[in-house]
């Protein structure tokens, strides 16, 4: 990496955090933390539901205001970000991504499955046609092996991805196994396109697999303020660009700029803050999706059970996003387990 590059930061505090938010991000929240990260210098945000465009479902949780009119507010509140949004293939769809396209977004994020990466195909094309830069994320990358991985960054690369992200879902990427995943995607796309990382803090590692995934050439570091994310929350934004200025990583961003968004804007606002429970540990250990965890803890409450039980069984099983409603099958099985009836066929 030459001096003069710059890695760039994305911040998906307003569609991360919406999973801890339970999808109930205002307006007015929405403005004020864009205002904080566009003063700061932060290039991208991530507006949209949790689950990506369309996620306001009875399946993953309504949002409390339309999608597309927060994402119109934060492009108007914008005067050098580039507002960003994600979209799951079969959740969102094209005309999704076409009405945020006509409100300002800019930057089109697909998310797939790993293993999964040609039913992005659709929705690169659509988002290259219209005019939009394009980054692919593989979810859960923790759960293939690097040659694997790298061989579905290539199926988004060719599809039309100019940078594709080593996503680690479930906060559970343990250092080598971060580092690993991007240089192998590094070396099978670098020349055509960039590489980014995701991180989550289930096991606290979200901060130092971002490092390493610079050392090892990724250009794009996704983070969020306060941590606000899905289980233990994202690699908080601020401690990134901390760590990063310290060690000399360029990403144009002025760090007390940031650190007072996190403290001073999102902090006020927080039902609680991310942290490493027993809950967001096990998501990290058995590699679970983050977003699995509020839909695991009202489980829990329903069924009284455990909601370390249910995820410690949800990663055992293998689950991927999509599939919330095993988590009910799970609880279920649990409570029987208690009360001794038979499991379940
Ligand atoms: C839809 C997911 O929340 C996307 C994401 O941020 C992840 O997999 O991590
Ligand atoms: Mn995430």
């Amino acid at each position: 990496m030459s001096a003069d590059e710059k890695i760039r930061l994305t911040d998906s505090t307003l569609r991360d955090g919406s999973h801890a938010m339970a999808h109930r991000f205002t307006e007015g929240e929405v403005r004020g933390v864009v205002h904080a990260l566009d003063r700061a210098g932060v290039e991208v945000i991530e507006v949209a539901h949790g689950d990506g465009l369309g996620g306001s479902s009875f399946n993953y949780g309504f949002s409390l205001e339309d999608e597309i009119k927060l994402i119109g507010a934060a492009v108007d509140e914008a005067e050098q970000a580039r507002i960003a949004v994600l979209l799951l293939p079969g959740l969102g769809t094209v005309e999704d991504l076409r009405q945020a396209h006509g409100v300002g977004a800019s930057v089109a994020r697909i998310a797939t499955h790993c293993t999964e990466a040609d039913v992005s195909a659709q929705h690169f094309a659509a988002a290259r046609d219209l005019g939009m830069e394009t980054v692919g994320f593989l979810m859960l990358s923790h759960r293939i092996g690097p040659a694997e991985l790298a061989a579905q960054a290539r199926i988004m690369v060719d599809a039309g991805a100019q940078c594709v992200y080593v996503v680690d879902s479930a906060g559970a990427l343990v250092l080598g196994e971060a580092q690993e995943r991007v240089a192998a995607l590094v070396k099978e796309v670098g020349q055509e396109a960039q590489v980014g990382f995701h991180g989550h803090q289930n096991l606290s590692l979200g901060v130092a697999n971002s490092v390493l995934a610079v050392q090892n050439g990724a250009r794009q570091i996704d983070g969020a303020l306060c941590a606000l994310g899905a289980g233990a929350g994202n690699a908080p934004t601020e401690v990134v660009a901390a760590t990063f200025d310290r060690m000399g990583i360029a990403t144009g961003v002025d760090v007390q700029g940031v650190m007072a968004a996190a403290q001073d804007v999102v902090q006020p606002f927080l039902p609680r803050l991310p942290f490493a429970d027993r809950s967001a540990i096990t998501q990290g250990y058995a590699g679970v999706y983050s977003s699995f965890l509020l839909h695991a803890e009202r489980a829990a409450e329903r069924y009284d059970v455990p909601a370390h039980a249910i995820l410690q069984k949800v990663g055992e099983a293998g689950y991927v996003g999509g599939q919330e409603d095993m988590i009910i099958d799970v609880a279920l099985q649990l409570a029987a387990e208690r009360d001794g009836a038979p499991a379940a066929p």
